[in-house]
């Protein structure tokens, strides 16, 4: 179990005036630090009060956007990183307290954490040799990790995919109880993602905790139980991913009608539903407009529509995506905003404001 218990981290200018933290792993500057300071140039907080369990059991999905303090809140959890305030236990110890770490807790955190120019079975070799483990485990992992082909290769000359691989492999080496994998699927194929989400799920049910940061809902719904989202380096939202389907799978249902003014008679006093005009999509039919209603039952709403003698040239049932959903929560703590050709701002522009269902054109079909 991985008991985080209001975590604080402030990057740049300490009250003493001096740099503060490590750019260890990160290769100089982080673009977003700057953004996060105050008006007055000080240190900003890229965790705040961070504070949530991941239980054995369960696959624990670590949610966030860029630069929203995952990796932070990871490094702190597990010692690389000192906190301003409070404090991370590993199976009820501080990880400075744990003898064996790697056989309580294994770590993905960067995967280009291997010497360049040693092979795959040199850096897990080397990291058994210093924990006590012994050569079986090694060979056992490398296949495991599907490493077997590139094994005596250095891992200088490993893909993104390979070297992620090889940190997978360097984390499970010590059959550790508790894993804290950030972003573990990135650089994988399709059927490395796959197999990063059954291990998880393998870890899990064979009673661990695993702490699994992304920035994909989608990903993290598939692997998942319980539901951490952090934004701006505050936790928004602690839930499971049940629950979370649940709250957001509401429908709306999309009408093309060449007459708003009787729909929008039709529900006038209907209480809980709501009728918005929707943004026309591609493939609409060529006349009419375009309509969300929200609250109202699919049939019910058809068989209304029959009675009343309503035109209707579209309709369907939508439900927001989880993505959507996620975005919505996610949209005013986005760190790195992006801009589309034209100069749109996505970030800003693609997010929901507030609920998902209010925003028509931001709902999947
Ligand atoms: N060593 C550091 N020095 C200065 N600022 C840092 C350092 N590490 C992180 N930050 C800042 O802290 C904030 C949180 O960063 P962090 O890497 O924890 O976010 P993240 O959610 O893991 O992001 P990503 O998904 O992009 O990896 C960001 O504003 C980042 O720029």
């Amino acid at each position: 179990m991985i008991e985080i218990q209001g975590l604080t981290k402030s990057f740049g200018r300490t009250r003493g005036g001096g740099a503060r933290g490590t750019q260890a792993g990160r290769g100089g500057t982080v673009p977003g630090s700057a953004a996060r300071r105050g008006a007055a140039g000080g240190a900003r907080k890229a965790i705040d009060h961070v504070t949530f369990t991941a239980e054995d059991g369960k696959v624990t999905g670590f949610l966030g956007p860029n630069g929203a303090g995952k990796s932070t809140t990871m490094r702190a959890a597990l010692g690389l990183i000192r906190p301003d305030e409070g404090s991370a236990l590993i199976d009820g110890r501080p990880i400075g307290r744990i003898e064996a770490p790697m056989r309580v807790v294994g770590a993905v955190l960067d995967a280009k954490s291997a010497h360049p120019g040693r092979s795959a079975y040199a850096h897990l070799r080397a990291l058994a040799l210093t924990n006590g483990i012994g050569r079986k485990r090694v060979d056992e992992i490398i296949d495991m990790t599907g490493l077997a082909a590139v094994r005596q290769r250095p891992a200088g000359q490993f893909s993104l995919g390979m070297s992620q691989r090889l940190s997978i492999a360097a984390a499970l080496l010590g059959d550790p109880h508790n894993l804290v994998l950030d972003e573990p699927v990135n650089g994988l194929d399709p059927e490395g993602v796959k197999w990063v989400r059954e291990l998880c799920r393998y870890y899990a049910s064979q009673g661990r905790a695993v702490l699994l940061s992304s920035h994909l809902m989608s990903e993290v719904a598939l692997t998942a139980d319980d539901l951490v989202i952090i934004g701006q380096g505050r936790i928004l939202e602690t839930t499971t991913v049940n629950a979370f389907v649940a709250e957001h799978s509401r429908h709306s249902i999309r009408v093309v009608t060449p007459d708003p003014a009787k729909l929008y008679a039709i529900f006038a006093h209907a209480a809980g539903v709501s009728v918005m005009p929707a943004a026309r999509a591609a493939g609409d039919p060529a006349e009419g407009q375009a309509f969300r209603i929200v609250g109202a039952d699919l049939k019910a709403t058809a068989d209304v529509f029959a009675r009343a003698g309503l035109v209707i040239y579209q309709f369907l049932e939508e439900r927001a995506s989880l993505e959507e959903a996620y975005m919505a929560l996610t949209h005013t703590a986005v760190e790195y905003a992006s801009t589309v050709p034209d100069g749109r701002n996505v970030a800003i522009e693609n997010r929901p404001q507030g609920n998902v269902q209010n925003r028509p054109q931001e709902v999947t079909r």
